[in-house]
């Protein structure tokens, strides 16, 4: 069995964060692992607070599950702040044969800060380079190339910038576009575009952690990079199609009928 170690805030309603990443990998047959970065106070009508932990906690996390248990791959999500982000890299530069997908993770849907703004700098500068794929949605494109995103022409566009920031791949996520869920992966060499119909749907909660956690557990099974993001993209879609309303805003996806009755091609 492989394992994955997700890097992420916990979201007590279950749709995102952490809860989202382990559900995720449980659904590619992956063992999941989880160092907790922040806790937050949130249900599928918002986020209404975030505490980040202390750095040296999240770095012991860290470094207590790499002493013992293999990590065949990494999936980071909220970072909340500077310090963290140092303490996230600190650990992951003692491991650098474990790919990482860095998904990063800004303000929440309902317009909560998830991560100081003030930390954009070190994120970039001190994660970015350790990450064999990121994954920033178009309002987080914007904020890392500092270009405004809204077509998938600009989605490319951005990509090639990203790239040339010092990520080695990135798919571009397309869940904010008008029309067609059209998500934009390039590693610098090849663009790959992976379109798919808009599911008209309130239940979203977590799709983009959904998303990197998919990417992360298909490398840990060893796809190759372009096929994981390909499985990735295939497991949300099923996810987001057949999610069912819970809560009173935005409901989580269904893992559970994109793991049993999607994709045979996740393990
Ligand atoms: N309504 C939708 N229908 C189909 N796919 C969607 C929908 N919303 C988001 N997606 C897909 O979900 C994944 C997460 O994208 P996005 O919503 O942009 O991320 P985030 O949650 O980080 O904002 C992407 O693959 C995106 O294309
Ligand atoms: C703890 C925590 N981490 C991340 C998010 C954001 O989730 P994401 O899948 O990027 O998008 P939305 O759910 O906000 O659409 C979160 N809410 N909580």
């Amino acid at each position: 069995m492989r394992h994955a170690l997700t890097i992420a805030g916990s979201d007590p309603s279950g749709g995102a964060g952490i809860q989202a990443d382990l559900k995720t990998f449980a659904a590619f047959g992956v063992y999941g692992m989880s160092a907790i970065t922040a806790a937050t106070v949130q249900n599928t009508c918002g986020v209404r607070e975030a505490q980040a932990l202390k750095p040296g906690l999240v770095a012991a996390q860290i470094g207590c599950l790499f002493e013992d248990i293999r990590v065949d791959a990494v999936k980071i999500g909220m970072t909340a702040d500077a310090d963290v982000i140092s303490a996230i890299a600190g650990e992951l530069r003692k491991h650098p044969g474990v790919p990482v997908v860095l998904d990063p993770v800004m303000v929440s849907t309902s317009g909560h800060a998830l991560l100081d703004p003030a930390a954009v700098h070190a994120l970039t500068r001190q994660l970015l380079p350790l990450a064999a794929l990121i994954t920033p949605n178009l309002p987080e494109t914007t904020v890392l190339t500092g270009r405004e995103v809204r077509t998938v022409e600009d989605m490319r566009t951005a990509a090639v910038d990203l790239i040339a920031l010092g990520a080695r791949a990135v798919v571009v996520k397309g869940g904010h576009l008008d029309g067609d869920a059209v998500d934009v992966f390039f590693d610098g060499r090849d663009f790959l575009l992976l379109p798919q119909p808009r599911v008209a749907t309130r239940n979203t909660h977590g799709t983009g952690c959904t998303f990197s956690s998919a990417v992360a557990a298909a490398l840990a099974n060893g796809k190759p990079l372009p096929d994981a993001v390909r499985v990735a993209k295939t497991y949300i879609s099923e996810a987001i199609a057949h999610a069912e309303t819970l809560g009173h805003g935005h409901g989580p996806v269904n893992h559970f009928y994109a793991a049993t009755f999607g994709s045979a091609d996740l393990l």
